[in-house]
């Protein structure tokens, strides 16, 4: 039986337009690609609707899924340890999942209940570009874990 493909659960809806686009163009190119799972905006005060997207987004994970919140206070790698990260939750048999929070952030208890906590750096992104980085970032670890040279590791 095949294993389910890594998902990305994220706030938010991703509408047609240039995020879409960029997020498409590497995700397509993803062994496996990421499956999506979108969680509505929950309105109201910002820790209430933290807290109704973060029980939904705890709701949307299978069984025994490998959950990897993207938040900006988690452990920032180098695309290489990324990719050596990426190759071991990839081939650890649990689903890995990747979460990330709308306007108002994750919910502490996403954050409590993940595995791993990913920083894309300290800047804030915002949600939709979030997307977009990881699929990317999933896409040059794909070619690190292959010697494919779109990953170019020199620097002076
Ligand atoms: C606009 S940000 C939310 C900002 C919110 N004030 C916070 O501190 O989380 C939306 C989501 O994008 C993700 N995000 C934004 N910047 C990030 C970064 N540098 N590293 C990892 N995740 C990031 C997180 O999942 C965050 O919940």
């Amino acid at each position: 039986m095949s294993r389910p493909p890594p998902r990305l659960v994220a706030v938010g809806r991703l509408r047609a337009g240039p995020e879409a686009a960029l997020f498409a163009e590497y995700n397509v190119r993803l062994r496996p690609p990421l499956a999506v799972t979108e969680i509505a905006e929950a309105r109201g005060a910002p820790a209430e609707a933290r807290r109704r997207e973060g029980a939904a987004i705890l709701a949307a994970l299978p069984p025994g899924a490998l959950l990897v919140a993207l938040d900006l206070g988690g452990a920032a790698p180098s695309s290489e340890a990324f990719a050596a990260l990426w190759t071991r939750w990839d081939e650890g048999g649990r689903t890995p999942c990747f979460a990330v929070g709308g306007a108002e952030g994750l919910d502490p208890a996403v954050l409590a209940a993940a595995d791993h906590r990913l920083s894309l750096g300290p800047l804030t992104w915002p949600h939709m570009l979030v997307r977009v980085l990881l699929a990317e970032q999933l896409f040059r670890a794909q070619a690190i874990r292959a010697g494919h040279p779109y990953h170019r590791a020199w620097r002076p």
